[in-house]
């Protein structure tokens, strides 16, 4: 799909986005403006909406973003239609809800442009009152098990994270839930890609969170993700081969 350029009315021609970053979006009007406003350059937002009633579209479009509409509810979803809705060479994901900085997100980019990383995650350096206790446990579980699983030095799933277009697309994908990231990270694995983790601040986010807000939407996403490691095992081979060839597909 080719998307429109991003809209800059006052600021000339706009060159081609290095990266595309995808901001799943569900009522995060609140959140969008200040988080479009410190989009670095060559990074281009992708928001895809899913179901807002708050015009989070028409303030993202406002605010210089490209917008993709979802019908289906949920995170995976989304996120897969922003990864088919990219045309950049590399792909970055950042929740829009305003917990992550965007303009730390070249540090997460940079070693997948530069070819020294085909998958980097932004591991979570929470601020007080940004991560609830029960999410981090539950995060800090999970990734201890694919620690145990895959041999990676994994701490984080990381919402913030970006990989090669083409390469997150050969990884054939499904979209799971809240269960996404975990499966970017279980195909990439298996796959004998070079995994990295890159330190990002984790802000308090505006509004309520709609995943990990409650003990049980913690409840909901930790069973996705544990149906997903229960079926996906065939993904996980213990790999510590880095890829050869760059980016493995
Ligand atoms: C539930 C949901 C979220 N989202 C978007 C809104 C936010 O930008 C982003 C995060 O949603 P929040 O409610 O803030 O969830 P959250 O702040 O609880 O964050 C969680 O997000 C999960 C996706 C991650 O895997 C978890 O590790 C955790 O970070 O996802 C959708 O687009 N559609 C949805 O149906």
């Amino acid at each position: 799909m080719n998307l429109p350029a991003s809209p800059s009315p006052d600021r000339g021609p706009v060159p081609p986005a290095l990266v595309d970053v995808v901001l799943p979006c569900l009522d995060e009007a609140a959140a969008l403006p200040g988080l479009l406003a410190r989009m670095p350059s060559g990074h281009r937002a992708i928001v895809v909406d899913n179901g807002s009633t708050d015009g989070s579209a028409d303030v993202a479009r406002a605010h210089g973003a490209v917008v993709v509409h979802e019908d289906r509810r949920g995170y995976g979803a989304a996120a897969h239609a922003g990864l088919l809705a990219a045309t950049a060479d590399v792909v970055a994901f950042c929740d829009a809800d305003g917990s992550f900085d965007p303009a730390e997100l070249p540090r997460v980019t940079a070693p997948v442009l530069g070819g020294e990383a085909d998958l980097v995650l932004g591991r979570r350096r929470p601020a007080r009152g940004s991560w609830p206790a029960h999410a981090r446990l539950a995060n800090a579980v999970l990734a201890a098990e694919l620690r145990r699983r895959t041999g990676r030095q994994v701490h984080d799933l990381g919402p913030m994270r970006a990989a090669r277009r083409d390469a997150l697309l050969g990884l054939a994908l499904a979209d799971r839930r809240s269960g996404y990231p975990l499966e970017v990270f279980l195909r990439a694995a298996a796959a004998g890609w070079r995994i990295d983790e890159v330190d990002v601040a984790y802000r308090p986010r505006v509004g309520r969170s709609k995943v990990t807000g409650t003990v049980r939407g913690t409840i909901t996403a930790v069973r996705d993700m544990s149906r997903l490691l229960a079926t996906q095992a065939s993904y996980v081979q213990p790999s510590t081969a880095p890829a050869t060839d760059g980016v493995a597909a």
